[in-house]
């Protein structure tokens, strides 16, 4: 992605998101790619418990670009293949979980859980080397406790570790608390939030919004630095840009 691209910060339920953050075990800044609230309805009220943050490695954008520039938020949107293309992408992602009410561990990662292995069933994937890793992640969360305002941080490689992390205030730690090495697992939690059955409707809309938008500018820009009437030597190309294409 090049510098001229604004990424904006955004507030979900009064918790910001920043632009820009570089995740614990991460060298990389990775950029806002969306950001949405986890509620569930109880007793006909929406009610929101948690606000989930999604960063990608600036390089997301020429990749997806590939496949989806040129589509409108809202093909984005309803797109299972989109989001399953961010999940699997050859990319780093950071995804921050931030909570509205007090949850504990336990609750927290036996959601993700049921969820990961519910999808694993539903794509014949689901072995013991994922049941172990499963076993790993509830374990992490064990003897943890989020009052509100406390964050559950996953980064993720495209080698496909997960590294998890706690914070309890806006900053970010710079060390881990646990990292566990299945490319499944590290898909799956990502899968779970945005993926096909994703928990947060809300994120993957300001997504699909905010990356169709990202893919546009892309374009021009890269157009316009390949437009030797729009570029007065070559010394300006962004030669990052011409290699990913
Ligand atoms: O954000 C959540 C979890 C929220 C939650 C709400 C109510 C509870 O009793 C427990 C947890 C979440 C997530 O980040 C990822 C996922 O796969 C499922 C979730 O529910």
């Amino acid at each position: 992605m090049s510098s001229s691209h604004a990424v904006t910060q955004l507030e979900v339920d009064s918790y910001l998101f920043p632009a820009e953050v570089k995740p614990p075990s991460s060298t990389k800044n990775l950029f806002l790619g969306g950001a949405g609230a986890r509620g569930l309805e109880i007793d006909g009220k929406f009610i929101k418990f948690t606000a989930i943050g999604v960063y990608l490695e600036h390089n997301a954008v020429s990749s997806l670009a590939v496949n989806w520039k040129g589509k409108t938020a809202e093909e984005l949107t309803d797109s299972v293949e989109f989001f399953n293309d961010i999940v699997t992408g050859p990319f780093e992602k950071f995804i921050q979980v931030t909570t509205i009410l007090p949850l504990t561990g336990q609750q927290y990662s036996e959601k993700v859980a049921e969820n990961c292995v519910a999808h694993w069933k539903a794509i014949g994937t689901y072995t013991d080397a994922e049941s172990k890793a499963i076993e790993k992640f509830l374990e992490v969360f064990k003897n943890e406790n989020f009052p509100p305002g406390s964050s559950i941080l996953f980064t993720q490689s495209p080698l496909g570790s997960l590294t998890i992390s706690f914070s309890k205030g806006d900053s970010l730690p710079e060390s881990w608390n646990a990292v566990i090495e299945n490319k499944q697992l590290s898909e799956a939690v990502l899968q779970s939030i945005i993926g096909k059955h994703g928990v947060s409707p809300e994120a993957k809309q300001n997504l699909a919004a905010r990356l169709s938008e990202l893919f546009e500018q892309w374009e021009s820009s890269s157009t316009r630095e390949l437009d030797p009437e729009k570029v007065e030597g070559a010394a300006n190309c962004d030669l990052k840009m011409l290699a990913a294409k």
